[in-house]
């Protein structure tokens, strides 16, 4: 097995990505079982592994119970804690957490601040994209290179969303946060968390667990978890941590509370008034859901000691975010809507938003991913019934899934709505046609379900298709 005796400076948890000299994590996955590459590992150059059961390569090997649990650690462990030169902002949530991450990210930036984020869209550096994401949270070893990666840059903040899955499967355990924020707690992912409360709880480990390391945060500050009052779990999380909160909302009083919301089809117009004062906000995304997702921004920047103007400034000066209610111009005499609404209340959301200022009729599209939550599909289906004039099933990423299932599954959800009122195309670019084709000057287009994505999965390969484009185009050829 050889001697303990090795240095090591770098870790990977796939085979693939062992460098020579590297320690390698054996992880029992749900397709595959890691010890199976140890081999593979050890040719590549790696120097010792992470197991739980002895492996038959010629390195030492450390067997521990678990080396997902472990993992977390030993990646920061021999990564020389990039974590603990960084201060973190972690935000959890159903829905919003990439827009909400991404305006706590601009505010910091504004302010000069050498800033990280690490979410659904991107892994971005002081604003620049080091590289598209392959997820939302990546795994424990990955996430600890990435901070690595950042803390090399010299980056001092760092912003990231926490998913359900990451808390779950122990990708952010140990990681001390300065600030840990929730947005909402709706249904998604009872495919990998069975029930809601099970999905709660996994949420939940960010604020029971915030601060329960003794390390010195970077800026010097205290933890500080940010709560939305009005989304009901928020009394739960506040039961769960001993920290500080700082609460947000609309309809209840709060430390951070929003007043005054004028929806518009460019935008949300509110007033902030807070421990730190006043401020008016100009955003550019429509919805009182953007609201929330600014007010829970505001509410982590100024538990970070931003003043409120700056904020407010910053946060009146932004786009919209990629993929997120981006509208799609090609001249058409209707609006089109581009939306990563793929879950009930995103999508009910969206709806809402759109009815708020749409003077014609509104038209959906939308879908349900393959291998993901099933019982979400015939709900998504109920809420563009209920809410939309017309609407199109269709694809959205089938996976491994028969798209034909996926739409049997979504169908079972509108038994009771008349077979006019919508249509069920399974190629996505055909549905996203008949529903630009039936739109009138006035009318609202809404796609959901895959904002940022450039990509649709079919089985398990990625081919390329942006809603945006896509519409564009469609357009354009109508129009000839
Ligand atoms: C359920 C889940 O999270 N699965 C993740 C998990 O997959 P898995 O357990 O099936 O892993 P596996 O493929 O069996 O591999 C087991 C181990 O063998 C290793 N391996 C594998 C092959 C090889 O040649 N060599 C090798 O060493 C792998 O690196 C891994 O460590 O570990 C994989 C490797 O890190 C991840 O890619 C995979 O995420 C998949 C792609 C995924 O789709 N995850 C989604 C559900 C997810 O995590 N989503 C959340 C929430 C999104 C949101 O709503 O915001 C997210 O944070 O992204
Ligand atoms: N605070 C909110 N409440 C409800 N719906 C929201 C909120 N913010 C955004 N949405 C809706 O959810 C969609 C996804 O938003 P966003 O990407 O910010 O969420 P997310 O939590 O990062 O999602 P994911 O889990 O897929 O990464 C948006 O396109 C919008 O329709
Ligand atoms: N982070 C989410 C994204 C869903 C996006 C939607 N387009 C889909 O494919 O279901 C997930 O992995 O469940
Ligand atoms: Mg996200």
């Amino acid at each position: 097995m050889g001697s303990l005796d090795v240095q090591i400076d770098s870790i990977a948890d796939d085979s693939r990505k062992v460098k020579p000299g590297g320690l390698f994590v054996a992880i029992r996955g749900n397709r595959v079982d890691g010890h199976a590459y140890a081999e593979q590992a050890v040719a590549r150059g790696a120097a010792a592994l992470l197991v739980e059961k002895a492996c038959k390569v010629d390195v030492p090997q450390l067997i521990v119970p678990s080396t997902r649990r472990v993992a977390p650690i030993a990646a920061q462990w021999v990564l020389g804690d990039p974590a603990d030169d960084m201060v973190l902002i972690a935000v959890t949530g159903t829905n919003g957490k990439t827009t909400t991450a991404t305006l706590i990210e601009q505010v910091l930036l504004a302010m000069g601040h050498a800033t990280g984020l690490i979410g659904t869209i991107a892994q971005r550096c002081g604003g620049v994209a080091l590289r598209d994401s392959g997820m939302t949270t990546p795994e424990a070893v990955e996430l600890a290179n990435v901070l690595r990666e950042m803390r090399d840059l010299g980056t001092k903040y760092v912003v990231m969303e926490a998913s359900s899955h990451a808390m779950e499967l122990a990708r952010v355990a140990g990681l001390a946060y300065r600030v840990a924020a929730f947005t909402n707690l709706t249904q998604d992912h009872l495919d990998f968390h069975q029930t809601m409360d099970a999905y709660a709880r996994a949420k939940g480990k960010l604020f029971s667990r915030l601060g329960n390391r003794f390390t010195p945060l970077a800026d010097g500050g205290l933890p500080v978890a940010v709560l939305n009052v009005d989304d009901a779990q928020a009394s739960v999380y506040a039961a769960e941590t001993v920290q500080q909160i700082v609460t947000y909302g609309i309809d209840h009083p709060a430390d951070v509370r929003g007043r005054d919301v004028v929806i518009r089809a460019d935008g949300t117009q509110f007033v902030i008034d807070s421990f730190a004062g006043s401020a008016e906000v100009h955003l550019a995304t429509p919805g009182r859901f953007s609201a929330y997702n600014a007010l829970c921004a505001t509410a982590s920047c100024l538990a970070l000691g931003i003043p409120l103007q700056a904020i407010a400034k910053t946060l009146s000066s932004l786009p919209g975010v990629s993929g997120r209610f981006e509208p799609v111009r090609a001249g058409q005499p209707f609006a089109i809507l581009v939306d990563y609404s793929h879950t009930p209340d995103s999508l009910q959301n969206a709806l809402d938003t759109i009815r708020e200022f749409c003077t014609g009729r509104v038209i959906t599209v939308v879908g349900c991913g393959g291998d993901r939550d099933r019982t979400k599909r015939p709900i998504m289906a109920r809420v563009a019934a209920q809410r939309s004039d017309f609407f199109v099933l269709t694809s959205d990423n089938p996976r491994t899934e028969d798209p034909e299932k996926i739409l049997d599954d979504m169908e079972a959800g509108i038994r009771d709505v008349a077979s006019e009122r919508y249509a069920r195309i399974t190629l996505r670019e055909e549905g996203i046609r008949a529903a630009l084709s039936v739109a009138q000057p006035g009318d609202v287009v809404l796609i959901a379900g895959k904002g940022h994505e450039t990509y649709q999965i079919l089985g398990t390969t990625y081919h390329d298709f942006d809603d945006r484009q896509v519409a564009k185009r469609i357009v354009e050829e109508q129009v000839q």
